[in-house]
C-alpha cells in the first residue's frame, strides 16, 4: 500500500472499509480507528439513527438506504478528512473521498457460521443472501468498478491474525501519510 497525495484541502486521509456483513468490517474499522484516532463512520447505523432511508424492505429486514442523503450527510465531514467508513457497498460514494478502500473477504464456510450465529433480524434467506454475495466477490467488483485500482486493497478477514495484520498494515499507511502531509 503505497500512501498518495491526499485529495482536496484534506489534512489526514479518508478510509472505506467495505465486504459483505460478516466479513469483519465493524471489528476491523474499531480497531483502527483506536489506533489512529480515525473517526468511525458505520453508515448503517447512520442511516437508522438519522432517518436516511426510504421505507423497510420486508425481504431483506432492513432499511432502504437513501443515498443522496447518506451522501449529503457526510459531505462536510469527508471534505474535512479523518474518517474510516464502514458499509456493504461502496458504489454509490464519491470517489474522490477515499484515499484508501478496503474490501474484507471471508471464506464462506466461515462466513456462514458468523452470520448463523447473528442473533437480530438474521433469516435463512438473509445468512444465503450474503454467502451468495461473497461467493459472486460482489463487493470486490463494486469496489473495482467504483475506485482506482492503486487505492484498493483486498484483504482476507478469516482469522484474528487476518484481523491483526489488517490493522497493523492500515495503522503503518496512516502513519506514512501522516509524516507526509506534515
Ligand atoms: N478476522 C476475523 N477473524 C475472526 N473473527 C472475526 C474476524 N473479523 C470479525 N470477526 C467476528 O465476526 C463477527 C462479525 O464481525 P463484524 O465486525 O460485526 O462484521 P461486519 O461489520 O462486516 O458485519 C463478529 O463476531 C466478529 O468478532
Amino acid at each position: 500500500m503505497q500512501p498518495e497525495s491526499l485529495e482536496g484541502k484534506r489534512r489526514q486521509p479518508n478510509v472505506l472499509v467495505t465486504g459483505t456483513p460478516g466479513t469483519g468490517k465493524s471489528t476491523t474499522c474499531e480497531q483502527i480507528a483506536e489506533a489512529t484516532g480515525l473517526r468511525y463512520i458505520n453508515v448503517g447505523d447512520l442511516v437508522k439513527t438519522q432517518d436516511l432511508h426510504c421505507g423497510w424492505d420486508d425481504e431483506f429486514s432492513c432499511h432502504i438506504i437513501d443515498e443522496d442523503k447518506v451522501c449529503d450527510a457526510l459531505e462536510d465531514q469527508m471534505g474535512r478528512g479523518g474518517n474510516i467508513v464502514d458499509y456493504h457497498g461502496c458504489d454509490f460514494f464519491p470517489e474522490r473521498w477515499f484515499d484508501l478502500v478496503i474490501v474484507l473477504q471471508t471464506d464462506n464456510t466461515v462466513l456462514y457460521e458468523r452470520l448463523e450465529k447473528r442473533q437480530v433480524g438474521y433469516s435463512q434467506n438473509k445468512v444465503t443472501e450474503n454467502v451468495e454475495c461473497e461467493i459472486m466477490h460482489v463487493i470486490v467488483e463494486e469496489a473495482m468498478d467504483s475506485y482506482r485500482q492503486e487505492i484498493v486493497q483486498v484483504l482476507p478477514s478469516n482469522t484474528v491474525e487476518d484481523l491483526e495484520s489488517n490493522v497493523e498494515r492500515t495503522v503503518q499507511w496512516y502513519k506514512q501519510v501522516m509524516c507526509q502531509v506534515r
